[in-house]
């Protein structure tokens, strides 16, 4: 028997009673680990969608970032935004590199605030060892484990010491694991399952491409969500800028990308241009907006109203 599932196209959210004079009433704040952000949603960890720059921009603005781990010096990054004032959220792999680096950090006596163990498929034996080595060299730090896409994996993750799970498996626009894989599931079924699963935060990541997937990855349990494409048009994006026949564009790159890599070898994502949309202020004005009026069709004041909302599919 071979199941159906959903993905965020497929699905809309049943409207309730709102009871705000306003969408301005409505609150986007998310607590999330140890702190408390503007909005439930952040860049991916990708080279292509931040930097250094886009990092402290996000963070000033009191929204949840995580730096890639690719070429980076995560003990000059930790101290250049711990010194700041502000929280440092780093990634790690799972390689000989990443050890060193988690070896560099504890001889710098640095402890980042958010870690992000970032592979393909977290579900495996050297995601495990990395967790517990993670957790026992930074007990305090608040560690994703990512990424996964059942309720099983998501589970073990748990029971391996990750305080939060991200979950999505082949869902982003850049990527063609589905393709020279086969594997793959849409991220309504990835989200609902995993949150309903685990005690722990799940991140819906990878799939949203319009503002309204936001409030669905909610819906379906999800605490924070992780978007590449969404943020990758704009000044403050990491990409080069390109110019094609007199349009501006911004480029976009898989992290398991030829242009990542270096090399072609295990590619399972590719690159892109996006629409070159100017400042990202706007976006973030935006994005805000649109989740404040999800929250009053939700009929409440704050995210935790779309917990109880109806979700539908519509035929096609
Ligand atoms: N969210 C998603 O759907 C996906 C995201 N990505 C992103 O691309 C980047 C690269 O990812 P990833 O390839 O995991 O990381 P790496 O290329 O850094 O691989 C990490 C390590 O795990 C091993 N490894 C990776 N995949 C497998 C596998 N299928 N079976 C056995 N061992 C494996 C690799 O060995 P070896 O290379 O020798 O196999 C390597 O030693 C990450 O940033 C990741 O987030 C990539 C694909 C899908
Ligand atoms: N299969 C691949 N997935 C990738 C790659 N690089 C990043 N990613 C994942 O995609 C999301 C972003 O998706 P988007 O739809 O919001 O653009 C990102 O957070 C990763 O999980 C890759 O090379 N291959």
């Amino acid at each position: 028997m071979i199941k159906t599932e959903l993905n965020y196209g497929d699905v809309y959210l049943v409207p309730k009673k709102t009871i705000v004079d306003s969408r301005k009433d409505c609150d986007t704040s998310v607590a999330f680990g140890p702190h408390r952000f503007a909005m439930p949603v952040y860049p991916s960890n990708m080279k292509s969608v931040v930097n250094e720059e886009t990092c402290e921009l996000f963070a000033r603005q009191g929204w949840f970032y995580t730096m890639h781990r690719f070429n980076v010096d995560v003990v000059a990054f930790v101290r250049r935004m711990q010194s700041q004032g502000l929280i440092a959220s780093i990634s790690m792999g799972v390689n000989e590199d990443s050890y060193q680096q988690v070896a560099d950090l504890k001889a710098a006596g640095l402890t980042p605030e958010y870690i992000t163990l970032d592979i393909a498929n977290a579900w495996c034996v050297k995601a495990e060892r990395m967790i517990t080595h993670l957790k026992e060299a930074f007990p305090q730090s608040f560690l994703i484990g990512g990424n996964v896409a059942t309720a099983e994996a998501a589970r073990d993750l748990e029971a391996w010491g990750c305080d939060a799970i991200k979950a999505g498996i082949a869902g982003g626009r850049v990527c063609i694991t589905k393709n020279k894989t086969g594997f793959h599931r849409p991220m309504i079924s990835t989200v609902s399952d995993c949150a309903a699963a685990v005690q722990i935060p799940v991140i819906a990541d990878g799939g949203i491409v319009e503002h309204g997937d936001i409030a669905k990855a909610l819906v379906c349990g999800a605490t924070m969500v992780m978007a590449g494409s969404m943020f990758a048009g704009f000044d403050e994006s990491a990409g080069d800028l390109v110019e094609i026949g007199g349009k501006l564009y911004k480029e976009y790159f898989g992290s398991a990308s030829q242009f990542n890599k270096g090399a072609y070898v295990n590619v399972e994502g590719k690159k892109i241009l996006v629409e070159y949309k100017g400042a990202i202020g706007k976006l973030l004005a935006e994005l805000t907006e649109d989740l404040q009026s999800s929250v009053s069709y939700a009929g409440g004041r704050d995210l935790s109203a779309l917990r109880g909302v109806e979700m539908i599919t519509v035929p096609r």
